[in-house]
C-alpha cells in the first residue's frame, strides 16, 4: 500500500469510489526501490505547446489538395501511412480494408499509424508528406521512451508470472479467486485473455502486448487487500499510469468486427466476454480517462456498447467518452440494481445479453420529453451523495456548506490583494486532483514553476527544501497525478485560453480548470465601461464552456477596491453583477478572523446554487505546508448565515438549517488531513 512516508496517511483514503483503485507507479513492484532519475527543471506534464489547433475541414482539404486517398471514420480520418513504404507506393496499393493505416485524429490532427506505432501532431503530419522524410522517424511515440526503460522489469515480472492454474497449492487457487471474484470465471476464458497470477505480490497480471500481439508492451498488476469486510483493489501499470495505453483485450479482436463493449477493468471484460462471446475491451485507466491515442482502434467499430460500471460517476464517464467515440454509434448501459457491473452480473447470474440489449443510445437529441428524463431523473434521486459531487479531504466545512465538486458548475472566487487567494484555491483543487478530478490550471500571475512548488509543497504537507533527500519520491508522485498546466503567462486573449480549454478536455478528460485570474483576459481597456463589457463576455464564455463541457471552472476575480475594513460581499467583485449570477457557487477569502475560530482569515461561501446553503468557516494557515487545511487538533466552527448581513464577524455563530444528518454525513470528511 502507498502511504506518504511523511504523514502515514494512506492515500487509499482520500479515493470515495466504492471500489477504490489507485496507481502506484513503479512502486510496489518487487524491483529494489523507486529509480532515481537526473534533476528535470519541469517536472509536470503540460498539454504540448502551443497547442496546434486544426479542423477536421482542414485536414480533409490537405489531404485532397495532396492527393492522398482518406476514409472519413467516427473520431478519425483513415490514410495510408508513409511509415510503411514508400509513400507512393503505399497509397497505391492502400484499400480501406487494409490492416495497417494511418489514423488522424479529426479534432486534433493528432496522428499514429498502427502498423509502425509513429505518432505525431499535425505540423509534423505536414512535414512528413512534404518532406518525404517521414520513414525516416518511425516509432517516435511518446511513451515509448518509458516503455523501453522498463522492458526489463515488464519481461521479469511477467516471466514469474503464472497462469492461476499452474499454481502448486488448490488452497492458493481458491483464495485467489475467492479474493478476486473469480468464482464464475472460467479457466478457459483467463487462458484466453492471458492473465496469470504473481505470486510473489499476490496479484493479478493483465498484459499488454503490441496491436499484432507480438511483443509485451506493459502490464497491469491488480491486488486483493482484505479490509474490513470487504476487499480493496489496488492497480500497478508498468509504464507509469500516464504512458500506460493498453486496450485491454485488443490481440483478441478481429479485423471483421463491428461491435465492441468496452468496460472500465479487465475482469469485467473477462465476463463479458464468456457470457456472450462478444469482443470487449478494457480501458486502461477506468473511468478517468479515455485518451485520444487509444481511438483509432475503435476506428473499426460501428457500434459501442459502453458498460463502465454500477454507479453514477461511471454513468457520467459514460457520456463524456461517447463524445468522443461519436454519439451515434455509442449505447451505454445505464447502471443500476438490475444493472450491476459485468462480473457482478456474471457472478450473480444474470442475463448479460439481455443488459446489453437495454443500452440506451448515447445520441443527444435536443428536445426530450419526461419520458426519456424519467431514469435519467431516478439515477440522481438514488445516488443522492454521488450527485452532490467530489467532496473535499482536507475541507470538511466545504463538504458541509457545499456539499461538493461537481461537474459543470462555474464558482466564482474573490478575495483581497495577497491575502492567499492562489494558496488556498491551489490546496482546493489539489485535494480534489488527488481524488481523480483531472485538473488543468491556468495560471497567468505566477510562473508554473512557482505554482507546482506551492502545490508540491501542500501535496507533501512540509517544505521539500529540507530534505531534498524526498524530492524525487514525492515528484514521483506528483507526477501521476492528472494534473496540467497552461504555459500562458501575463495578458491572454480569451478565445486562445478558451481552445486550450477544448483541446485539454478532449486529449486528458479535464473535469476541472483552474483560471488565475480573470483580469488577465481583459486586455487594456482604459474606459471602465470597456473593461465591465469585456468582463462580462469573458464571465460569460467561461460558464457556456463549462455547460457545454461538463467541466467544472473556478474563475478568481479581484474584488473592486474598498475600504480595507470591511469583509468583501458578493457585490464587492469586480464588474457587474454578471460574474456573481453566472456563477453556481461564490466563494470569498476575507482577510479578517471570525471571533469564533482559529486563524486569521475566513472563507466565506456567499452563493451556492446547489441546495442555497451559505455559512463561513475559519482557515488557519500554516506557513511550513502552505495550507489552510485544518490541523487534526483544530476543530473548525461553523456559523450559517443566509444572507451577507449576519455575516459580521464579531457575532456569535448561529446555527440554521444543517441539521443532524449534514452533521454525520461530514463525520467521515472531517478525518485527520494528510
Ligand atoms: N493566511 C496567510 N497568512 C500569511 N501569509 C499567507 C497567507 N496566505 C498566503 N500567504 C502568503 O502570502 C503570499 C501571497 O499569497 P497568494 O499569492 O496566495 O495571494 P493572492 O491573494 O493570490 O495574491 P494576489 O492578490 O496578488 O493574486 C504567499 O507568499 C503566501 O505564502
Amino acid at each position: 500500500m502507498w502511504i506518504s512516508p511523511q504523514s502515514g496517511y494512506p492515500l487509499r483514503a482520500l479515493l470515495t469510489l466504492r471500489w477504490p483503485i489507485m496507481w502506484m507507479g513503479c512502486r510496489g513492484l518487487p524491483r529494489g526501490g523507486p529509480p532515481r532519475r537526473p534533476y528535470r527543471k519541469e517536472v509536470l506534464p503540460t498539454p504540448e505547446t502551443p497547442v496546434v489547433l486544426v479542423t477536421a475541414a482542414e485536414i480533409r482539404q490537405y489531404l485532397r489538395a495532396r492527393g492522398i486517398p482518406f476514409q472519413d471514420g467516427y473520431s478519425c480520418l483513415r490514410t495510408p501511412s508513409p511509415f510503411l513504404g514508400p509513400w507512393g507506393a503505399e497509397a497505391e496499393n492502400w484499400t480501406e480494408g487494409s490492416p495497417h493505416s494511418l489514423f488522424i485524429d479529426k479534432t486534433t490532427g493528432h496522428f499514429l499509424c498502427t502498423g509502425t506505432l509513429a505518432e505525431g501532431n499535425w505540423e509534423d503530419f505536414q512535414a512528413s508528406v512534404e518532406g518525404g522524410a517521414a520513414g525516416s522517424w518511425v516509432s517516435e511515440g511518446k511513451g515509448s521512451e518509458t516503455v523501453d526503460s522498463h522492458s526489463n522489469d515488464v519481461l521479469r515480472i511477467w516471466d514469474r508470472a503464472v497462469p492461476l492454474t499452474e499454481l502448486p497449492d488448490q488452497e492458493e487457487i481458491h483464495v485467489a479467486r475467492t479474493m478476486f471474484n473469480l468464482a464464475k470465471v472460467s479457466d478457459a476464458t483467463l487462458k484466453l485473455f492471458n492473465v496469470r497470477y504473481l505470486r510473489a505480490a499476490r496479484s493479478l497480471v493483465f498484459p499488454w502486448f503490441s496491436p499484432g500481439g507480438l511483443s509485451l508492451r506493459g502490464l497491469k498488476l491488480l491486488k486483493a487487500e482484505g479490509q474490513g469486510e470487504g476487499v480493496c483493489y489496488v492497480e500497478t501499470t508498468l509504464p507509469r499510469p500516464s504512458a500506460y495505453h493498453n486496450l485491454f483485450g485488443l490481440p483478441l479482436i478481429n479485423l471483421r468486427d463491428v461491435e465492441v463493449v468496452l468496460t472500465s477493468r479487465e475482469l469485467d471484460s473477462l465476463a463479458l466476454h464468456q457470457a456472450t462471446g462478444l469482443p470487449t475491451l478494457a480501458l486502461p485507466r477506468g473511468l478517468t480517462c479515455l485518451p485520444p491515442t487509444l481511438l483509432p482502434y475503435l476506428e473499426q467499430f460501428r457500434r459501442i456498447v459502453l458498460w463502465l460500471g454500477d454507479d453514477l460517476r461511471a454513468w457520467e464517464a459514460a457520456k463524456l467518452f461517447a463524445r468522443k467515440l461519436n454519439p451515434k454509434r455509442c449505447s451505454l448501459v445505464r447502471p443500476g440494481d438490475q444493472h450491476p457491473r459485468p462480473l457482478e452480473a456474471l457472478t450473480q447470474g444474470l442475463n448479460l445479453q439481455r443488459i446489453l440489449r437495454s443500452a440506451l443510445p448515447a445520441g443527444h437529441k435536443s428536445i426530450v420529453s419526461f419520458r426519456q428524463l424519467r431514469e435519467e431523473v431516478l439515477g440522481e434521486l438514488s445516488n443522492v451523495e454521488q450527485v452532490a459531487g467530489v467532496r473535499w479531504g482536507r475541507f470538511p466545512d466545504l463538504n458541509r456548506l457545499l456539499k461538493g465538486h461537481r461537474k459543470g458548475e462555474l464558482t466564482v472566487f474573490t478575495g483581497p490583494t495577497g491575502s492567499g487567494k492562489t494558496t488556498f484555491i491551489s490546496e482546493y483543487a489539489l485535494d480534489l486532483c488527488t481524488q481523480g478530478v483531472n485538473t488543468l490550471w491556468g495560471s497567468f500571475e505566477i510562473s508554473n514553476v512557482r505554482l507546482a512548488r506551492i502545490m508540491l509543497t501542500q501535496f507533501a504537507m512540509g517544505r521539500l527544501e529540507e530534505r531534498l533527500e524526498e524530492y524525487d519520491e514525492w515528484a514521483d508522485r506528483f507526477e501521476d497525478l492528472a494534473l496540467y498546466f497552461m504555459t500562458f503567462h501575463g495578458q491572454q486573449n480569451i478565445r486562445t485560453v478558451v481552445d486550450t480549454m477544448h483541446h485539454a478536455v478532449y486529449v486528458y478528460d479535464i473535469c476541472h480548470v483552474i483560471i488565475d485570474n480573470l483580469q488577465f483576459m481583459m486586455g487594456h481597456e482604459q474606459l471602465s465601461s470597456d473593461r465591465i463589457a469585456a468582463q462580462d463576455y469573458i464571465v460569460g464564455a467561461f460558464r457556456k464552456f463549462a455547460t457545454d463541457n461538463s467541466c467544472h471552472v473556478t474563475l478568481v476575480i479581484h474584488p473592486r477596491k474598498e475600504d480595507s475594513d470591511k469583509e468583501l460581499q458578493t457585490a464587492s467583485i469586480f464588474g457587474s453583477a454578471k460574474a456573481s449570477q453566472e456563477a453556481d457557487n461564490v466563494l470569498i477569502l476575507q482577510d479578517k478572523k471570525l471571533v469564533t475560530g482559529p486563524g486569521k482569515r475566513y472563507l466565506q461561501v456567499a452563493k451556492n446554487r446547489f441546495d442555497g446553503d451559505v455559512g463561513v468557516f475559519p482557515l488557519e494557515f500554516n506557513k511550513s505546508s502552505l495550507t489552510f487545511s485544518p490541523s487534526a487538533k483544530g476543530k473548525a466552527r461553523l456559523k450559517k448565515v443566509k444572507d451577507d448581513n449576519e455575516l459580521d464577524p464579531k457575532k456569535p455563530p448561529s446555527r440554521k438549517g444543517g441539521g443532524a444528518s449534514g452533521k454525520q454525513k461530514d463525520k467521515a470528511a472531517q478525518t485527520p488531513p494528510p
